[in-house]
């Protein structure tokens, strides 16, 4: 089968390798849709995230789906021809966080795309079936690839709390930040604000949804969020742009006893926040780490109509230009770019 690995920083091989043979509990995928996420291109462009280092050739990508082409043995629940998208993240199920439920902070867990383990931009992959969940006709695997992202908007939302009525401010209108404020929507948000510094993302968190937006780099948060909530803050603040001065302004847009998650990642490894002002509103302060049990409900809400994952997606390339996609994807405009794998 076709492949493209990432061989060192910026460079992507074309290669052919065994196709797998699904092992009991297994299914195999013909992989038709993968998107491209923030992370793969942190890999392309770095060739490392952190302690997570490209020493081998890898196949990127995480957010894929496609139609089952096998199962192993003991796998009843699929069968070939079956629609699928597939939860990257295989935890061991037998640590202490698994054994309680929190499976998405497994330190054992396998994460597709992730050194050393392999991910999607092949035309099959391996995947346990337990971690595959199926596409009903009106959601194409396009559409199924993002229940990825969508799972993080998901569980960020949950994290917080979202209840019916909330004002959220969401910070960072990345891809992330777009299904978070359209997660918040589902979970009843009366409100959503949305903080970016390109205009053409704010256009777009409009387009999407969004109540109002703001510019922080020519606006002031402050004021603005003033505005919008008559001086009390909002209920809940996302932070999902990883941008320092966002993460410390969350302390201040929220009101007294509201919520902060943070999903973003920072390129610091610290950052300064005013810790008494968290004691004496007292937030709930809290980070968000990928998701569990979120890829049913992505599904649902794609299904009912409730999110559309379609209006973040760019642009469709085939995985033979896998180069010229991620090229493509880094350009500031660029919501999600996705990539076309196989016929
Ligand atoms: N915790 C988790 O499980 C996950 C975390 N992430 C992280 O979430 C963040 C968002 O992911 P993507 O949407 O893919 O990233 P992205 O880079 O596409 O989007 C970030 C957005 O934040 C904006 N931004 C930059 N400075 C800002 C500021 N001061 N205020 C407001 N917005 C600002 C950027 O213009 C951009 O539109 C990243 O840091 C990513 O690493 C992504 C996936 C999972
Ligand atoms: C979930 C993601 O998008 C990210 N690649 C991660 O490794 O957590």
């Amino acid at each position: 089968m076709q492949t493209v690995e990432l061989t060192e920083p910026g460079v992507f091989e074309h290669r052919e390798r065994d196709r797998p043979d699904p092992a009991p509990g297994e299914i195999l995928v013909r992989v038709t849709h993968v998107g491209i996420c923030g992370s793969d291109i942190h890999y392309y462009e770095h060739g490392r995230i952190g302690d997570y280092v490209v020493e081998e050739p890898l196949i990127l990508g995480h957010e894929s789906a496609g139609e089952v082409a096998a199962v192993g043995d003991g796998v009843t629940e699929f069968e070939p021809g079956d629609e699928v998208t597939l939860e990257p993240g295989v935890p061991c199920g037998e640590c202490a966080r698994c054994r309680a439920g929190e499976y998405n902070l497994c330190p054992d867990v396998e994460f597709m795309a992730t050194p050393p383990d392999h991910g999607a931009f092949a035309e099959y992959v391996a995947w346990d079936a337990d971690f595959a969940y199926g596409l009903p006709e009106s959601v194409s695997t396009r559409a199924g690839a993002l229940c990825e992202p969508l799972s993080v908007a998901i569980h960020v939302a949950r994290r917080a709390d979202v209840e019916l009525g909330d004002s959220v401010l969401v910070s960072g209108a990345g891809p992330i930040g777009m299904l978070v404020g359209e997660a918040a929507r589902a979970a009843g948000a009366g409100s959503v604000l949305v903080s970016d510094v390109v205009e053409t993302k704010l256009e777009r968190a409009a387009e999407y949804g969004a109540t109002a937006t703001v510019n922080v780099a020519e606006e002031s948060l402050t004021d603005t969020v003033d505005e919008f909530t008559d001086g009390e803050g909002v209920d809940v603040v996302i932070e999902a742009s990883g941008a320092a001065q966002s993460v410390k302004s969350t302390v201040d847009a929220v009101r007294r006893g509201g919520t902060v998650v943070c999903v973003g990642l920072a390129a610091e490894d610290e950052i300064p926040i005013q810790t008494n002002e968290i004691v004496d509103k007292e937030l709930d302060f809290k980070g968000s780490f990928r998701f569990r049990n979120t890829y049913d409900d992505a599904v649902s809400l794609l299904e009912r109509g409730a999110v559309d994952v379609e209006r973040i997606i760019d642009f469709e390339m085939p995985m033979s230009d896998l180069t010229a996609a991620f090229e493509r994807a880094t350009e500031p405009d660029v919501v999600k770019g996705m990539v076309r794998v196989g016929e």
